[in-house]
């Protein structure tokens, strides 16, 4: 497929076009050389990389976006209909192709491309076919943009973070899984409307496996500021357990239920993305709950495993992990996790 995008204002007979319609000043101050041009590229135009491209557009967070996809038509229908919004969103050159040469030079590569589940369809029974998929995305993404960050969405996220990983041969900081970003922003949705406070204001995350062995940090819960579980027990108003467990259990069950009503998931994951793509394109070092090597962090040994911490971001990538006081029962469940991931990897021969 051919570039979306005219790099020549040349009109017919050679004129200048860009002549025609502006006159040169001749003592414009040139383009300023400390603004660096950005570009994201977006692997896979399905539900999931159409979402966070079109988040991404509405939030003015790039020069250039690049679009890959194996099915040519779609990709196209989808690079003009982003196109035709021009005149409503930030200028950003938008590209397609299904050649990588298009991603070439990106700061930051999101991977969406591969099966997706169907309805009761766990994400762990995704990832053989997903593997296969994969050696023939990222050796191209890593030849065109060797200093790029990968960030990985196609499920199962966390093995599949850890394939692009082993495949890119880019140091751990570079490769990073939207993991639990998305499981946090429903915990912190629920938790807010069961207090009927602001999402916003609620700090709470669920880490360790996207999927069924997520694991809730309700020790590290606060709204505005006040520790909740410590703050309730002060006023003597005993959050049943039971409730807790509920909560969690919709975490969990949320993306089974959206994808049995609508077939898929795609909003939120939207959102999820491009707020991490924005702390790591503009060097926000916010602390995301994202699949990172966790190897070594609270006591996870056994292997090289990728899971969801609360990890420092920002242009380089994984700046760090930050040092959470998890109980013993969280740690406990958070090796579990990881347990169950590194089974699932066992089985991979990568
Ligand atoms: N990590 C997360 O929180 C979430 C992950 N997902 C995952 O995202 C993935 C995509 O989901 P959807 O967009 O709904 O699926 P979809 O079926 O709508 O789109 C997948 C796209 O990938 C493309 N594709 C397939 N093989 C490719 C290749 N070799 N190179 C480039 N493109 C290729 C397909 O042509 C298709 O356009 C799934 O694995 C899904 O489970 C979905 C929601 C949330
Ligand atoms: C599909 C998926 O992983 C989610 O929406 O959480």
């Amino acid at each position: 497929m051919q570039k979306s995008t005219s790099s020549s204002s040349l009109g017919p007979g050679g004129l200048d076009l860009s002549q025609v319609f502006f006159k040169s000043i001749s003592n414009a101050a040139p383009p300023s050389p400390t603004k660096r041009h950005t570009k994201i590229s977006v692997i896979g135009v399905g539900n999931v990389g159409m979402a966070i491209a079109q988040t991404i557009l509405t939030q003015d967070l790039v020069d250039e976006l690049a679009l890959v996809d194996t099915k040519s038509d779609k990709l196209r229908g989808e690079m003009l209909d982003l196109q035709h919004a021009a005149a409503f969103l930030p200028r950003t050159k938008i590209n397609a192709s299904t050649d990588y040469s298009v991603t070439s030079g990106s700061d930051l590569c999101i991977v969406t491309a591969g099966a997706r589940q169907n309805t009761g369809e766990s994400r762990l029974n995704l990832l053989q076919r997903n593997v296969a998929l994969f050696k023939n995305i990222v050796p191209p993404l890593v030849k065109y943009s060797p200093e790029t960050t990968l960030l990985v969405v196609s499920n199962p996220v966390d093995v599949l973070t850890y394939v692009a990983w082993k495949l890119s041969g880019f140091p751990s900081n570079r490769v990073i899984g939207s993991g639990t970003n998305l499981d946090s922003s429903r915990f912190r949705f629920l938790i807010a409307d069961h207090l009927d406070v602001n999402a916003q204001d609620v700090q709470a995350y669920i880490v360790g496996e996207h999927g069924d062995s997520s694991v809730a940090l309700w020790s590290g819960i606060s709204v505005g500021g006040v520790p909740v579980l410590s703050f309730l027990e002060r006023q003597q108003i005993a959050l049943e357990k039971e409730t807790l467990e509920k909560i969690h259990q919709e975490v969990v069950h949320s993306a089974y239920e959206v994808i049995s009503l609508k077939g898929y998931t795609s909003w939120a994951i939207g959102y999820s993305v491009a707020n991490l793509a924005r702390t790591i394109l503009r060097d926000q070092r916010r602390i995301h709950p994202v699949s990172v090597l966790a190897k070594g962090f609270y006591g996870i040994d056994g292997g090289d495993v990728f899971l969801s911490l609360p990890a420092q971001l920002g242009r380089s990538g994984v700046l760090g992990v930050t040092n959470v006081h998890l109980t013993d029962e969280e740690i406990e469940q958070l090796r579990n996790s990881a347990k169950t991931i590194l089974e699932v990897q066992s089985q991979l021969g990568i």
